[in-house]
């Protein structure tokens, strides 16, 4: 069974039609990552499948019940890290996640969930008093409360730091790992390929693909970025290279001490234009390689939107 399933999900407001007729399955067990620019129609699609806003159009249905018609059953088996989390200031992380335990119905070891998001020495202080990313740790812990079948993250990584973003993706991995579906949207594009089986990307409220990560990556043309210092570089070496099957760009910089020629290329294509240079009169002195980056797709795909795709602080 699928645990999202959007059909054809249209939302006007007034003068702005946040989606169009978005269609988008999303399988129980996925790491599931919601990419697009500021304004795509991310939390809106969140918010249709939690009962927050009616579709125009269209029909959701989650973990198999009605979006709409079942939204109790919903929330109760989701855990829901919302966009923008308010924390009530005077009262401490432990009376937070209690307050969730209570309105699920469900008992929670809470000391444990905070020790989880890293919070056990300030579960006792008032949350008013939290930096942001403390206060974003503490809405995950909230959200993780009852152990959802499905966690549904709007921006779960928005106010950490590099460490709390890495320790958010290992706890949304072991999350899955447990069997929940975790769905989370981003405009950070290295969040989102770090952690996600598939990705779907949105721009203006319609889905622009939906594709497993290694896929995109193919597609984003190129699997490898090969960076070779050479002890010199002849046109006829950089010649042979832009020749060989499965090498989509070469570009030569002949500006420092020792040469250095930059190859864009498919993954098995690696070892023969490192021969191919060291044959024809460029001898390798070093080289490192580089995973493609989606970075390229993404702006492809959202039309260079201003919001910036980063490449990520690094990965897990
Ligand atoms: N309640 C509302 N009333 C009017 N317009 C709205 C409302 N909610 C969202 N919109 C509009 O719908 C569009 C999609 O907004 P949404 O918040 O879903 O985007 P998003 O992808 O989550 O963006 P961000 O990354 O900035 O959070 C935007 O143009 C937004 O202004």
């Amino acid at each position: 069974m699928a645990a999202i399933e959007l059909d054809g999900v249209t939302k006007e407001f007034d003068a702005v039609t946040a989606l169009r007729g978005v269609d988008l399955t999303v399988e129980e067990g996925e790491i599931f990552g919601f990419l697009g620019p500021n304004g795509a129609g991310k939390s809106t699609t969140i918010d249709v499948l939690l009962d927050f806003v009616r579709p125009t159009s269209g029909r959701a249905t989650v973990l198999g019940h009605d979006a709409q018609a079942e939204s109790a059953q919903v929330r109760a088996r989701t855990g829901v890290l919302p966009e923008g989390f308010d924390v009530y200031d005077r009262l401490t992380a432990r009376q937070h996640v209690e307050f969730v335990a209570e309105s699920k119905d469900v008992a929670a070891d809470v000391t444990g969930l905070l020790d989880r998001v890293g919070l056990a020495d300030a579960a006792d202080r008032t949350a008013g008093d939290y930096s942001k990313g403390m206060q974003q740790r503490l809405a995950l812990a909230m959200a993780l409360v009852g152990e959802p079948d499905l966690l549904i993250l709007d921006e779960p990584t928005s106010g950490l730091d590099p460490n709390g973003a890495r320790e958010m993706r290992e706890l949304i991995r072991t999350e899955r790992d447990r069997g929940a579906t975790v769905f989370f949207s981003s405009h950070i594009l290295g969040q989102v390929e770090a952690v996600c089986d598939r990705i779907a990307i949105l721009e203006d409220g319609a889905v622009q693909t939906v594709d497993r990560v290694e896929s995109l990556r193919a597609d984003a043309g190129g699997g490898t970025q090969l960076h070779v210092t050479v002890e010199s570089l002849p046109d006829g070496a950089v010649s042979a290279v832009r020749t060989l099957s499965g090498v989509s760009t070469v570009a030569p910089d002949r500006g420092a001490a020792d040469p250095t020629v930059s190859i864009a290329c498919a993954d098995e294509a690696k070892l023969p234009a490192l021969n191919a240079l060291d044959q024809h009169g460029a001898p390798v002195l070093d080289f490192v390689t580089e995973e493609a980056s989606l970075e390229d797709l993404f702006v492809e795909y959202t039309s260079g939107n201003t919001a910036q795709p980063v490449s990520g602080e690094g990965r897990a």
